[in-house]
Parts: C-alpha cells; sequence; structure tokens
C-alpha cells in the first residue's frame, strides 16, 4: 500500500487557526504580536519568503514590518537596525532572511538579535537553550518537522531516527529535537560511509541536503516514516525534494510531499514562535 501523505498546507491551516486566535487574545490584551522581516538584497526567492511571511502575519492578526534593503548596504547599519528593533516594544520577533549577501557576516547578525524576539531560534543562546531543554525559540523547519511526525501518532520512544544533513539551522536542531522526544538517533552527512546502512535502519528518515535523489526507494525500511526538507528543482525546472517521492512512497508509511510539505511548516512555525514571544511578554508584565 502506498504511503499516508503528510499534508503541510493542511497541518498549517489547522495551526493558524489556533494561532489566530491566540494572537486575538493578546491583542484584546493590548499586546498584538508583531514581527520585523528584514530582507537585504534582491534574492528572488528570499523576496517571495518575505512576502509570504507578511502575508501569513496579516491572516492570523498580526502587526507585521517588512524592512527591505539594497544588497548594498552594510553590516553596521543593519545591525544599527537590529538594535532598535530590539527595543521596539511593538516588535515580538525579528527575522532576517537568509541568505545574506556575502559581505555580511551573519553569525554577527544572528547574535544581534536579542534572545527573547530570536523567533528564528538561529543564535547560539536558543541552540543553547533548545540542546539543553530550556524553554526557548526552536528553528521553524525542524520543529516544523516534528509537528508533521506528531500528525501520525506514532511515539517516537525508542523509535530510530535518522537525520540526513548536519546543518545548524536544520540537521543539529532535527537531532535534538528527536532525541527530546526519545528518538534514538544517528545524523548521516557527506562523510557517511555508507548513507544507506543507516537509513535501512530507521523507522524515522529526515532529508535535508539540498540534493535531489538522495534517498531512494531501496534505502528506506518499510513502515517508515519520511520527512523531506529538500528544495531543488529537477531537469524540468519543477520544485522537487531530497527524496525520490515516486519510489520511496511505495516503501514508506507516511511521507511529506514537495511541495506542500516542511516548507509550509517553516512559515506557521515562526508565527506559532512569535505568538509565543508576546505571550511571554504580556505574563512577564503580569
Ligand atoms: N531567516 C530565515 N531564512 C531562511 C529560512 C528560515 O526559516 N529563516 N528558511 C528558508 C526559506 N524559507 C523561509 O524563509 C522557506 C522556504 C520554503 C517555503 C515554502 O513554503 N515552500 C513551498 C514551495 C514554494 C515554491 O513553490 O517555491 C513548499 O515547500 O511547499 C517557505 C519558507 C531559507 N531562509
Amino acid at each position: 500500500m502506498p504511503a499516508q501523505l503528510i499534508d503541510g498546507v493542511l497541518l498549517s491551516k489547522q495551526l493558524r487557526e489556533d494561532i489566530a486566535a491566540r494572537a486575538a487574545k493578546l491583542t484584546a490584551a493590548g499586546k498584538q504580536p508583531g514581527l520585523a522581516v528584514i530582507l537585504v538584497g534582491e534574492d528572488p526567492a528570499s523576496q517571495v519568503y518575505v512576502r509570504n511571511k507578511v502575508k501569513a502575519c496579516g491572516d492570523v492578526g498580526f502587526h507585521s514590518v517588512l524592512e527591505k534593503y539594497e544588497a548594498d548596504l552594510s553590516e553596521a547599519a543593519l545591525l544599527d537596525r537590529i538594535a532598535a528593533l530590539n527595543v521596539d516594544p511593538a516588535i515580538h520577533g525579528i527575522l532576517v532572511q537568509m541568505p545574506l549577501p556575502k559581505h555580511i557576516d551573519p553569525s554577527k547578525v544572528i547574535e544581534a538579535i536579542s534572545t527573547a524576539k530570536d523567533v528564528d531560534g538561529y543564535s547560539v543562546l536558543s541552540a543553547g537553550e533548545l540542546m539543553t531543554g530550556l524553554e526557548g525559540f526552536r528553528p521553524c523547519t525542524p520543529y516544523g518537522c516534528m509537528k508533521l511526525i506528531e500528525t501520525t501518532g506514532i511515539d517516537l520512544r525508542g523509535k530510530h531516527a535518522v537525520v540526513i544533513g548536519r546543518s545548524n539551522t536544520v540537521g543539529k536542531p532535527m537531532g535534538m529535537l528527536l532525541l527530546q522526544a526519545n528518538a534514538t538517533v544517528t545524523i548521516c552527512h557527506s562523510a557517511t560511509a555508507d548513507l544507506g546502512y543507516h537509513t535501512r535502519q530507521a523507522d524515522v528518515i529526515v532529508a535535508a541536503v539540498g540534493r535531489r535523489n538522495t534517498l531512494t526507494a531501496d534505502m528506506v525500511k518499510p513502515g517508515a516514516i519520511v520527512i523531506d526538507v529538500g528544495m531543488n528543482r529537477d531537469d524540468a525546472g519543477k520544485l522537487c525534494g531530497d527524496v525520490d517521492f515516486d519510489g520511496v512512497k511505495e516503501v514508506a508509511a507516511h511521507i511529506t510531499p514537495v511541495p506542500g510539505g516542511v516548507g509550509p511548516m517553516t512559515i506557521t512555525m515562526l508565527l506559532q514562535n512569535t505568538v509565543e514571544s508576546a505571550e511571554r511578554e504580556l505574563a512577564k508584565q503580569r
């Protein structure tokens, strides 16, 4: 039997209803959630993502500001803008769209964002909070993957999860979240000797390398959950993930599509972190 599709668009819709209800409560209490989105340069994909983020904010009743800067904006000027947003009481989350132009050091920018407003969960402090299980913001893409896995109803305790990819923004935090859910976690990467040896033992596979056809049907245990974080183009220019979807869906029990799987959840979890940030701020004042 082919795998069941894990629908990120449907789950996003459901979660956004709850986020909108929380935003309405906060607004009634005088604390409308606010997100600042900063884009530097003209990367076409980034322009679409920031537009979608601002639209999503409007849909759930958030206040948002979109600050767009030319690609030659200096690093110092960007850090100044972040410093101002850090103390802006109408802003509960600050998101700097990645990638940044080459002359700007992304880690300097990320570390300049106040941890209380780091709704991307990218800073060293946020990573430390995740690692130690402290309250903090989880990076949106892996956080969204966990929500997608939850919809299967399968308890991860004692399950073997294999993450393919070790980036600071997806692979590593994904491993930590799976570990927190009591899975046994293996992180594979470009130097892994025999990727299929590991993935064939996995109950859950998260593919996050950015290379299409990284995971094929022969590499998957029947009944596994497969989450595809990849965003690539095939030879015809069509969007595709890291997983050979048509082959793997015949073996796995649950699988996310690309598009329509992890992508929409990335924006939903950004909204979730922002509403959470506003709620924490209100709780501090009470
Ligand atoms: N500061 C950040 N920068 C970037 C992040 C991030 O989380 N924070 N993630 C990615 C891009 N990204 C959000 O910013 C993102 C990527 C993809 C999608 C999405 O909905 N994809 C759709 C397909 C879209 C298409 O047709 O092109 C899908 O998969 O269904 C949303 C957000 C890098 N930068």
